[in-house]
């Protein structure tokens, strides 16, 4: 039996996605995808193979290895999963250790474990996904592909907090989150035209969102810092906040650690500014000013902080939207590039509208481009890399 098969389990903060790539000349190819989402029960895995969709209904959704057993008795009728030689996982926090991928022993599993602190509604998922794994196929190589990873080439400048040194030295520092979807975008970037050396803004927009600040195919910055919080307002995350509110709640307010953080990572962002949704889709329908507000928040501080990042990267040469409202939100993507006018950005409002690679105008100096993501491929590069 020849192993040719690569799993690939990408937890995000709302679904987990799964990719299956068969392994041909030293390369990858896509055989099926899934996603197993939890914003919504009753929880479902939706297969794609072969252009067909298959969705198959899971129970006992609490118990990720029973969840996954089922989804797995099921893919089994239509793979011979005993073809696999590596399952490949997207670890969020690899904090300052991990700058490349690694092959997950009970060692590296121990250091990821230790991490997941810091990275409360994502390395949770990671690791039960991993354990899952060994239980049902002990045999089976995994591997771990980290978000941080990318940003390990930032400046010292750009990872250090104005706190004291001490702290610095204990890891409190900016690491920069999104990394597998950004190494998708260096690498597409080929695809643009744009010559060597340009100075490119990626703003990956999805429940969790973050911009990144790339040149010659490495970071330099993002908005993202210590934790997924940092930065531009989310789905349901506050984006940075003056700390002088957290400590006003924590003191005269009286708030816990536990209510602060349900606060700032489930509460806050589009949801909490609408008061009472998290997906653009609904707000962008809803003629409610609340959900007006939400939207026009989260465009003024994308183009903020494209601008903060501009200022890293030195000069702003090309702007890319990606993940799920990147891809999808013409109306987002022209009230971020609006506010970005006066760096030289104007869009081409058919090219918009029909999502093109191309979005800005022949005559704009700063080059604007929708590039679908896809990390599952980086995980299953990486994890092909280990093997
Ligand atoms: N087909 C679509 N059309 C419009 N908006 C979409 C679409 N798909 C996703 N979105 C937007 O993207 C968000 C989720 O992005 P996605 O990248 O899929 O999230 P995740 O961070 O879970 O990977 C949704 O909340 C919604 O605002
Ligand atoms: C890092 C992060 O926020 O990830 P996601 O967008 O998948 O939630
Ligand atoms: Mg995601």
């Amino acid at each position: 039996m020849e192993r040719d098969l690569i799993l690939t389990f990408n937890a995000g903060s709302s679904t987990i996605k799964i990719g299956l790539y068969e392994i041909a000349c030293d390369t990858t190819h896509p055989i099926a995808r899934g996603v197993i989402d939890f914003r919504d029960a009753p929880f479902e895995i939706r297969l794609t193979k072969d252009d067909r969709q298959l969705s198959w209904p899971l129970a006992e959704a609490d118990d990720l290895t029973a969840l996954l057993h089922q989804a797995f008795n099921w893919l089994a009728g239509q793979i011979d999963l005993d073809r696999l030689a590596v399952v490949g996982h997207r670890v969020v926090h690899g904090g300052g250790e991990f700058t490349g991928p690694v092959v997950v022993t009970d060692e590296t599993l121990a250091r990821i474990q230790a991490l997941a602190v810091l990275a409360p509604l994502h390395q949770p998922h990671s690791i039960r996904l991993i354990r899952a794994m060994r239980a049902l196929y002990p045999d089976v190589r995994q591997t771990a592909s980290f978000d941080t990873a990318f940003h390990a080439t930032n400046a010292p400048v750009v990872r250090r907090f104005a706190i004291p040194r001490a702290l610095h030295d204990q890891g409190i520092r900016r690491y920069g989150f999104h990394g597998l979807s950004y190494r998708f975008i260096a690498g597409a970037l080929r695809d643009t035209g744009l010559p060597p050396g340009a100075r490119i803004v990626a703003a990956h927009l999805g429940s969790g969102a973050s911009l990144c600040g790339m040149q010659d195919g490495i970071s330099r910055d993002s908005s993202m810092g210590f934790s997924t919080i940092e930065g531009i307002p989310m789905a349901t995350r506050s984006g940075a906040l003056d700390p002088g509110v957290i400590l006003h709640l924590m003191g005269p307010m009286g708030w816990d650690l536990a209510r602060v953080e349900t606060m700032l990572y489930r509460e806050s962002g589009l949801l909490g500014v609408s008061g009472f949704e998290a997906d653009t889709r609904e707000l962008l329908e809803s003629d409610r000013p609340e959900a007006a507000e939400a939207i026009e928040l989260f465009c003024h501080r994308i183009a903020g902080e494209v601008a903060r990042i501009a200022s890293t990267l030195g000069g702003f040469d090309g702007l890319v939207f990606t993940a799920g409202i990147g891809e999808h939100q013409p109306r987002i993507r022209a009230m971020v590039a609006e506010r970005l006018g006066w760096l030289g950005l104007t869009l081409d409002p058919a090219a918009n509208e029909a999502g093109a690679l191309r979005i800005s105008r022949s005559d704009s100096r700063v080059k604007a481009f929708v590039i679908p993501t896809d990390e599952e491929s980086i995980i299953a590069a990486e994890a092909l890399s280990l093997i």
